[in-house]
């Protein structure tokens, strides 16, 4: 009897940034043209942040959080358009919650830090990303957030922290938020930057991650610049063969 096939583990290509950097989308422009799956952790800590609100948790209270995640379920998916679902339990069934656009709201975008600086919140999470990728069966999975080269996949052949100036990155955030000033919008990113950066640091690069400011680039040089890496990393591989 022939043995069973077991799936390759997908490459995995991890991207950290601050916000409005361009991870989420030129970590998406760029799976779609590797043909890789993309997973964007920000997306999770946001829709936990939003269940924290919708069931009147307290957001600060860590072993509040922990408890919401045992009732609550996550799904996203990897390719294609981004859709994001939550599953909360009321103690008889659950009930689904499509949140995708729910979680971008201002007001979640100003809680997040609240959820994600507890470092057992870190390690579910952490744990879900690591099950999400494995489970894919896809050939390669792009990987964005804070800590994923570092924590989260610290051994991904491909490791990316991207950057920009603060005014870059608020000017970008700015064109996708409609009544908030450029100033407002860089007070604000700023403020969750320096909460986020107590628990992680996404702003200089740990030994072996290749550091791509985008703060020169378009978009499409951006999306360039890291298929490029993928593809330098891959051709590497095959020759090591
Ligand atoms: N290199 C770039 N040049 C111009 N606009 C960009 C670039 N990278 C990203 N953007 C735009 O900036 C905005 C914020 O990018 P996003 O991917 O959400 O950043 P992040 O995930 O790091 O917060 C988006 O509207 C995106 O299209
Ligand atoms: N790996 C990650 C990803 C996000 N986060 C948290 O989730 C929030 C939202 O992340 P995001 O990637 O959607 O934020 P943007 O950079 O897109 O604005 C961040 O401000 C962090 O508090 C985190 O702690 N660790």
């Amino acid at each position: 009897m022939d043995a069973p096939t077991v799936a390759a583990a997908p490459i995995l290509v991890a991207i950290d940034g601050p916000a409005g950097s361009g991870k989420s989308s030129v970590s998406r422009a760029s799976a779609a043209r590797l043909g890789f799956g993309i997973l964007d952790t920000g997306a999770a800590y946001r829709a936990l942040a939003w269940a924290a609100r919708e069931t009147g948790s307290d957001l600060d209270d860590e072993a509040a959080v922990l408890a919401l995640l045992d009732s609550w379920r996550y799904s996203s998916t990897l390719i294609g358009d981004q859709r994001i679902g939550v599953l909360l339990h009321d103690g008889q069934s659950y009930r689904t919650y499509d949140v995708t656009a729910a979680i971008r709201d201002h007001a979640v975008s100003g809680q997040v830090s609240r959820v994600s600086k507890h470092p057992g919140v870190r390690e579910r999470l952490n744990r879900m990303f690591r099950e999400i990728v494995a489970d894919s069966g896809l050939p390669g999975v792009v990987i964005e957030g804070r800590d994923i080269t570092t924590v989260v996949a610290p051994d991904a052949p491909v490791r990316i922290l991207m950057t920009a100036s603060p005014e870059v990155r608020a000017q970008r955030r700015a064109g996708e938020l409609e009544g908030l000033s450029h100033e407002q919008v860089l007070a604000d990113i700023a403020a969750r930057d320096a909460k986020d950066a107590l628990v992680v640091d996404f702003m200089t690069p740990a030994p072996g991650v290749t550091l791509v400011d985008t703060s020169e680039l378009d978009f499409e040089q951006s999306v360039q610049a890291v298929v490029d890496i993928v593809r330098a990393v891959q051709g590497a591989a095959e020759e090591g063969k």
